[in-house]
């Protein structure tokens, strides 16, 4: 089986397996081919990347403040004197920290440490890396979400909604000691990417891999890109960035949709279809994530990205507590949908979820078996780098098209909130932005991997979100 067919790798600078040196680089020069210096700066620059790790957590908890049953928010965004008031006296009133959330933070985050190893299944191997080694993951995100949801329902039925009623309670303070916890462990893996050798997959002890992304000697920028590649504990038993980029974060979102829709039971004595249709597209889209857990394992978080404040407190602050924004909007403001209206967002969900998910599973069937039953019938184009690019079926139709059903199901999760106001748009909104610089990022790197045949591919699929548009 050829290398390309083995590991769908998007790392950018790797060595092919078979010529990988298993003894790792000892001397300075070697250690600087092993871990070269970052010289390309993305977000901002290397003193820019300051205003995100500064900024993201005031967006987030801006999200909690700027509603209140006055109005969402109460004055007009065109008045910021008004608006700003507003904000600054529901900060001053609200409880920003408890020790209770503090500790529901921990056990959660340290359920998820312990599920990946008693809950056994597939053990998938991840691209190949610089320093020759490849690392194993355990794929049982699915079954960790099936014992969470089973505890969750048997503790309901036996209990009833209360625990529930208490995190959508407290989800502010659930949001900052997530947030806390985030930053403690961004900066612990910042501090400890200096340490110099690591214990390596084979067993023997190498040099610190290093992200090719945050790699500058600046600080702030390699804080927040994140500068260890592959930061593991527990003798190299848990893997924290795999670990956090799908599951107390992801499962955690799903958690706080259910809070949120049984607060509304609690108050209103029934679950509008607005909050039905929020928390079914959204636990189906997790309920999907969790289910292809593998691909995570070709994304450029997981080959180029290290480990730092941008994914720790995306994966465990930003996406369960920005994400969950439409559940929180509807307990406030109740929506009456018809049942035109509710059809037409289902339908616009579907078709993103169509998108999404062929598009996303005709690129993984291709770079695992070109020859399959579901891709032999695409047009490809051959590279110097030996690997193969489509460009026909979805990946002819357009550059990104698996980001456009991404953000078509982002819009429907927000349409259930009606046009009143801005805020329940947030995702979408935020989302559009996430996914225009990703597509240049990765943009970026293809052009590195492929060089010229980048070019020509860039050529012969013109478009990169909607055929014939952009
Ligand atoms: N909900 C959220 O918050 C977020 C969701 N996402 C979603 O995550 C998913 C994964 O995204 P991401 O990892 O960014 O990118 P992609 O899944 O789009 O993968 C990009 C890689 O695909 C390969 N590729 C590109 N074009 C072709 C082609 N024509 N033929 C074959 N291979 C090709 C290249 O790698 P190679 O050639 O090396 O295989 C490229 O680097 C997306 O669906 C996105 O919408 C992403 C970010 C946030
Ligand atoms: C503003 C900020 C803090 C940015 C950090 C970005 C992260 C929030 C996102 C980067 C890539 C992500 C992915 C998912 C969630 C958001 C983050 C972490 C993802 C796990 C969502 C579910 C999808 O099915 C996915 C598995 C394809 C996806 C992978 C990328």
């Amino acid at each position: 089986m050829n290398e390309a067919k083995e590991h769908p790798t998007t790392i950018r600078q790797r060595k092919p397996a078979a010529a990988a040196d298993p003894v790792p680089p000892a001397g300075h020069a070697d250690l600087a081919a092993l871990n070269p210096k970052t010289t390309h700066y993305e977000f901002m620059g290397p003193h820019g990347t300051l205003l995100p790790v500064v900024g993201l957590p005031f967006v987030v908890a801006g999200l909690f403040l700027l509603c209140s049953p006055e109005g969402c928010p109460p004055a007009p965004l065109t008045d910021p004197a008004a608006l700003w008031k507003h904000v600054a006296t529901a900060a001053a009133s609200v409880e920003w920290f408890s020790a209770d959330a503090m500790t529901a933070v921990a056990v959660w985050f340290g359920l998820h440490m312990v599920l990946p190893l008693v809950l056994g299944g597939k053990v998938a191997k991840g691209s190949p890396l610089r320093n020759g080694q490849t690392l194993s993951y355990p794929i049982n995100g699915f079954r960790a979400l099936v014992v969470v949801a089973a505890a969750m329902l048997l503790h309901t039925r036996q209990q009833g909604l209360d625990r529930l009623v208490w995190i959508a309670d407290h989800s502010l303070q659930l949001f900052t000691a997530a947030a806390t916890l985030a930053t403690s462990l961004a900066v612990s893996l910042y501090v400890s990417s200096f340490r110099g050798t690591e214990r390596l997959a084979d067993g023997s002890r190498g040099p610190v891999l290093l992200s090719t992304t945050g790699n500058s000697g600046y600080p702030i920028y390699d804080f927040w890109m994140g500068r260890e590649l592959n930061p593991r504990v527990l003798w190299g038993s848990i893997d924290l960035k795999y670990l956090c980029e799908l599951r107390p974060g992801l499962i955690g979102w799903c958690l706080l949709n259910a809070a949120f829709a049984a607060k509304e039971y609690t108050t209103t004595g029934a679950v509008s279809p607005a909050m039905i249709a929020v928390c079914v597209f959204q636990g189906y889209y997790v309920i999907d994530a969790l289910w292809n857990e593998e691909a995570i394992l070709t994304t450029m978080d997981i080959t180029t990205d290290g480990f730092g404040f941008m994914l720790a407190y995306g994966d465990l602050a930003w996406v369960p507590f920005s994400y969950t924004v439409q559940a929180r909007f509807l307990i406030m403001f109740p929506q009456q949908l018809s049942p035109a209206y509710l059809a037409l967002i289902c339908t616009i969900n579907l078709i993103g979820i169509w998108i999404f998910r062929s598009s996303n599973g005709e690129k993984n069937d291709f770079r695992t078996n070109p020859d399959g039953p579901s891709v032999k019938h695409l047009k490809y184009m051959e590279t110097k780098s030996g690997r193969k690019l489509l460009v026909s079926g979805w990946w002819g139709a357009a550059r990104k098209i698996n980001y456009t059903g991404d953000w078509l199901m982002a819009l429907a999760w927000s349409l259930p909130c009606g046009f009143s106001s801005i805020v329940p748009y947030f995702y979408p909104i935020y989302f559009a932005v996430l996914l225009i610089h990703r597509s240049q990022r990765d943009d970026m790197a293809c052009r590195l991997k492929y060089g010229a045949d980048w070019d020509e591919y860039r050529k012969r699929v013109p478009y990169v979100f909607i055929p014939y548009v952009y």
